[in-house]
């Protein structure tokens, strides 16, 4: 095993709404990333991915809460730091953020490399912008972006170069991890694999030593990522490589998701995470046994009446539920 650059034990966090409910959208979630390694998590609409994604930040404010669970960056635990501290010493230097729609965060008054300066002010006020210029020109080139882009407004690019300008900027600090919440799917088929080149390329250059990537989409998940976690309700329900999650899916969620899934590429293509009739629980009051319970074709009762822990299986994967491996696998066979 490599060095592991993100540990999560345990974490959990929620919502507090203004009429004082909570909502529990991050469940004792435990993930490692090893240095050089991608991390995939998928699941559909409302399961927690985006939250999952701030949580490991390690900044909270109204209405997201701590709750539990540790974040420890390269060795550093920040999961206790206060947010202050964890604005100027964690967030772009040890971990940075993608947001969902990542270009609609410039800035349209500003001049990119302006907005680059306030980003960078924002951590440490003092760089000169001399500094920063030249920091931003050399990470732009090494990205294949012209540094002539610096000098633009957004409203001069089109909407795959702001959002490779978004990245790119991300970046500036080297932080060590770097999260990607659906960094690709607003724009179109061109600009979406430019942005997974330059993610990838990110990797294999060291810009980042580790990268977590969000999607709902599994076939860019397939592509991209080593590893692939399926969130369901704030939970983990799968862990395993991107090959084992893909086309060898265990727990019934994950199946249910794949089970359409035959050749890779063309056959992955379309496949969106809906294809399960029923909806997820309310987080606000979560079922005390198996979350997925409601929409498993292979409920039984006892599911419903216990907490259902991630069990281990082959080959260093795991998944959330009642059912043994090899019980899982035969009636699997048995269905064809
Ligand atoms: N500000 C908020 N206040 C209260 N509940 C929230 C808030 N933001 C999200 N939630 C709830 O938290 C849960 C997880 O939402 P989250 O946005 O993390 O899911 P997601 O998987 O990222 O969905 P999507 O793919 O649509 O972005 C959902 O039940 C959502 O309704």
């Amino acid at each position: 095993m490599g060095k592991v650059i993100l540990d999560v034990r345990e974490l959990s966090t929620k919502y507090v709404t203004r009429f004082g409910e909570s909502v529990y959208a991050v469940d004792r979630v435990s993930l490692k990333v090893e240095e050089g390694k991608s991390l995939g998590i998928a699941g559909e609409s409302g399961c927690g991915k985006s939250t999952l994604a701030l949580s490991l930040m390690g900044y909270y404010f109204a209405p997201l809460h701590y709750i539990s669970g540790d974040i420890i960056i390269d060795g550093v635990n920040i999961s206790k730091m206060h947010p202050d501290e964890v604005r100027r010493k964690i967030l772009g230097k040890e971990i940075a953020y993608i947001p969902q729609a990542a270009m609609n965060a410039l800035n349209p008054t500003l001049k990119i490399i302006n907005f680059i300066e306030d980003v960078i002010h924002a951590h440490d006020p003092k760089v000169p912008k001399k500094q920063i210029y030249e920091m931003a020109r050399q990470r732009f080139e090494e990205l294949g972006l012209p540094a002539e882009v610096l000098q633009k407004y957004p409203v001069e690019l089109s909407g795959g170069m702001k959002q490779r300008t978004v990245i790119a900027t991300s970046v500036i600090l080297s932080p060590k991890v770097l999260i990607a919440d659906e960094p690709s799917s607003a724009l179109d088929v061109t600009s979406q694999k430019m942005v997974i080149k330059m993610l990838r390329d990110m990797m294999e250059r060291g810009l980042v030593k580790a990268m977590i990537f969000i999607t709902h989409e599994l076939p860019l998940l397939y592509n991209v990522t080593d590893d692939i976690m399926v969130m369901y309700a704030g939970q983990i329900v799968e862990q395993g490589t991107a090959q084992q999650v893909v086309f060898d899916p265990l727990h019934p969620y994950s199946k249910g998701l794949m089970g359409s899934i035959i050749v890779p590429e063309s056959g992955v293509r379309d496949v969106k995470l809906t294809a399960i009739p029923g909806a997820p629980p309310n987080l606000k009051r979560p079922p005390q046994g198996c979350r997925f319970a409601d929409r498993c074709k292979y409920v039984q009762a006892e599911c419903r009446v216990q907490s259902i822990y991630m069990r281990e299986a082959a080959n260093n994967r795991a998944y959330r539920c009642i059912y043994p491996e090899e019980q899982l696998r035969k009636v699997y066979e048995n269905e064809g």
